[in-house]
């Protein structure tokens, strides 16, 4: 039987901590702030943006919302984003993706000054992550999260053969960075991969962000692998299931991650770090 990861658990205590970070800071004179940029009306980004104040409020976080019709243009995003990053109170700003198809999320990302860019998305905190470099920058919240999770089972990354399904910005590039800088071969697997199927059963490390429920059978990974399941998908009835057969795959795993559960409390948590990450090196990288 697999250990469960319980991102619950893990991100109560990393919550924690943010809170007595937060209340340390409060002590000193600041107050992390959080500016969350939302536009449209997509329920699920709706759910997840408050749940995002919601963390923010409890741990101390000064959070606050804009949120745009589905019909707002480029300039207009662009003038929430400018006022943000000219407002002393916020450290920390996340435009919430998926944006509606007429703007352009990746010029909009890259208006942000990277200094307040919470989610990891600006090309120059990507350029920092990709490239290895030392000092201080931000990365992208749900691989933080899971980093943080193999982190608490000793994986030992350091030769691990991983195997990446999926490679989004959001998740799987970061990831693969993160790994490789950690000393992984890392391989990526995309809708064009060719014998995708033997390729994961190589991992000793699976992370599956694809977005597509039960993806990932048990004749897909090898025993004893650590999975970790990075999809959300509602199913019609309601359900909320990940990208992994998991009742299938946790016997043979060494640990697995449920959904839900598991990488989403993480990545939410991560954020929150993130924030006070900000604001402390607002102060002493300035
Ligand atoms: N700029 C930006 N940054 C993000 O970090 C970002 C984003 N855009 N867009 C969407 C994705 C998705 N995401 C989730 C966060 C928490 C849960 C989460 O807490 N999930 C719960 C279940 C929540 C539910 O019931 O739907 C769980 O897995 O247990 C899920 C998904 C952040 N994202």
């Amino acid at each position: 039987m697999a250990t469960l990861i319980d991102g619950k658990r893990l991100a109560q205590l990393e919550n924690d901590k943010t809170a007595r970070r937060v209340a340390a800071l409060r002590a000193s004179g600041i107050t992390p702030g959080l500016a969350v940029i939302l536009v449209g009306d997509d329920p699920a980004s709706q759910v997840y943006v408050r749940s995002k104040q919601r963390k923010a409020r409890e741990l101390g976080i000064y959070s606050v919302q804009t949120t745009l019709p589905a019909t707002a243009q480029q300039a207009e995003v662009a003038a929430v984003i400018d006022a943000y990053n000219h407002d002393e109170r916020i450290h920390a700003i996340l435009v919430q993706s998926p944006l509606p198809a007429h703007l352009d999320e990746q010029a909009l990302v890259a208006m942000i000054d990277p200094a307040k860019d919470v989610d990891g998305f600006h090309p120059l905190n990507v350029g920092k992550l990709y490239n290895h470099l030392p000092g201080h920058y931000p990365v992208a919240c749900t691989p933080r999260g899971i980093i943080t999770m193999l982190d608490t089972l000793n994986f030992e990354y350091a030769g691990a053969r991983a195997v990446i399904v999926g490679r989004s910005i959001l998740v799987g590039r970061p990831l693969q960075a993160l790994l490789v800088n950690r000393n992984a071969t890392v391989t990526m697997i995309g809708r064009r991969t060719k014998a995708a199927a033997a390729l994961m059963k190589t991992a000793d490390l699976l992370v599956v962000a694809a977005g597509q429920p039960q993806l990932v059978t048990a004749a897909m990974v090898k025993p004893g692998a650590v999975v970790i399941d990075v999809g959300i998908n509602r199913l019609a009835d309601g359900h909320l299931v990940g990208d992994v057969d998991f009742a299938a795959v946790e016997p043979l795993a060494q640990a697995i991650t449920p959904v839900p559960g598991g990488v989403g409390p993480m990545t939410i948590a991560s954020l929150m770090t993130q924030t006070v990450d900000l604001a402390e090196w607002s102060q002493t990288d300035a």
